[in-house]
């Protein structure tokens, strides 16, 4: 009896492998840019899940770009160095002393955690912040936020190099200027859609905590044109966090991404149900 069920299992289990071929063929050299925000990260389990299914794409085909966030883990760090933070429309209003706490906990322990959850699945993975190369150049998004830096300026050639190599470049929303020796804290979600921009990217995925763009009745659209995101803004339906996320939906498309989906990183497998199902996950924008 054991042993019928296990063989239904086998069974289900090669039909999804065999139904996912058009999706393999469909992917394969393509550019994923994924958005792995703070709040979709979890515990270590969920961060091994996560580093697992960006090898799984990279081992058939995919170029996967990590770009992180880590609101939360910024939040923890400055509280035990007793600073406050203040936010204006999503964004963290960064002084100096702060700049320096962003940096620390993105480049160096969100960063060097998801490079090492990747290495440990058996990939190879490289952390950067868009300081390295000079990736992203920015300039003060405005005065009233501090040291929160909009990209001007994207050299993407050193992530085309990392992947090109085999390698799963992990980026840092840390910004460098065009002063001498300036630090920008960059949103997770505009670091996103910057580099997804300038590399032409084929997906963007941005993982978050909800299971995507929800109408006003809370029901979750499964695509929108860009017209809509337009329109549910306007009418409020989008709102909060999501209107930052949304914005740089439109913005990615606008400079050539070919799709951009809003999906629930907590759930299981959440990138592979999106990139090799006929069901999809999430809220999937094109033009
Ligand atoms: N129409 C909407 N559909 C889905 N979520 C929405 C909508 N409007 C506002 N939100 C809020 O946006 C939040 C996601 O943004 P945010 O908290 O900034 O995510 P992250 O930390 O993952 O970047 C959701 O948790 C939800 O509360
Ligand atoms: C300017 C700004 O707000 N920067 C963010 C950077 C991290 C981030 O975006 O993290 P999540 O993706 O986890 O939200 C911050 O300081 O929290």
């Amino acid at each position: 009896m054991r042993k019928q069920n296990m063989n239904r299992d086998w069974i289900a289990t090669a039909r999804t492998l065999s139904e996912a071929l058009p999706y393999l063929q469909r992917f394969t050299g393509a550019v994923v840019v994924v958005k792995f925000g703070g709040n979709a990260m979890g515990d270590d389990e969920a961060m091994a899940e996560f580093a697992r299914d960006m090898v799984l794409m990279r081992q058939v085909g995919v170029n996967p770009v990590v770009v992180h966030g880590g609101g939360p883990m910024i939040n923890d760090m400055l509280k035990k160095l007793g600073i406050e933070s203040e936010w204006v429309r999503g964004k963290r209003v960064t002084d100096k002393a702060t700049v320096e706490v962003v940096e620390m906990v993105l480049a160096g322990l969100v960063n060097k955690r998801i490079v090492q959850a990747i290495n440990d699945q058996g990939g190879r993975a490289v952390g950067i912040s868009g300081k390295d190369d000079d990736l992203m150049v920015c300039e003060a998004d405005d005065p009233e936020l501090g040291f929160v830096g909009k990209p001007v300026e994207m050299n993407v050639q050193v992530i085309r190099d990392l992947y090109t190599a085999g390698i799963i470049p992990v980026i840092a929303p840390v910004g460098t200027g065009t002063n001498d020796n300036e630090t920008f804290n960059v949103n997770g979600d505009t670091a996103a859609g910057a580099i997804a921009g300038a590399l032409k990217a084929d997906r963007l995925l941005l993982l978050t905590d909800v299971p995507g763009v929800k109408n006003k009745e809370g029901e979750v659209l499964t695509e929108l044109t860009s017209q809509q995101v337009r329109d549910l803004i306007e009418d409020g339906t989008i709102a909060g966090g999501m209107i930052p996320k949304t914005e740089t939906a439109l913005d990615a498309i606008e400079k050539g991404v070919r799709g951009v989906v809003i999906l629930d990183g907590r759930a299981p497998n959440a990138t592979l149900l999106e990139l090799y199902t006929e069901h999809g996950a999430g809220s999937l924008i094109r033009r």
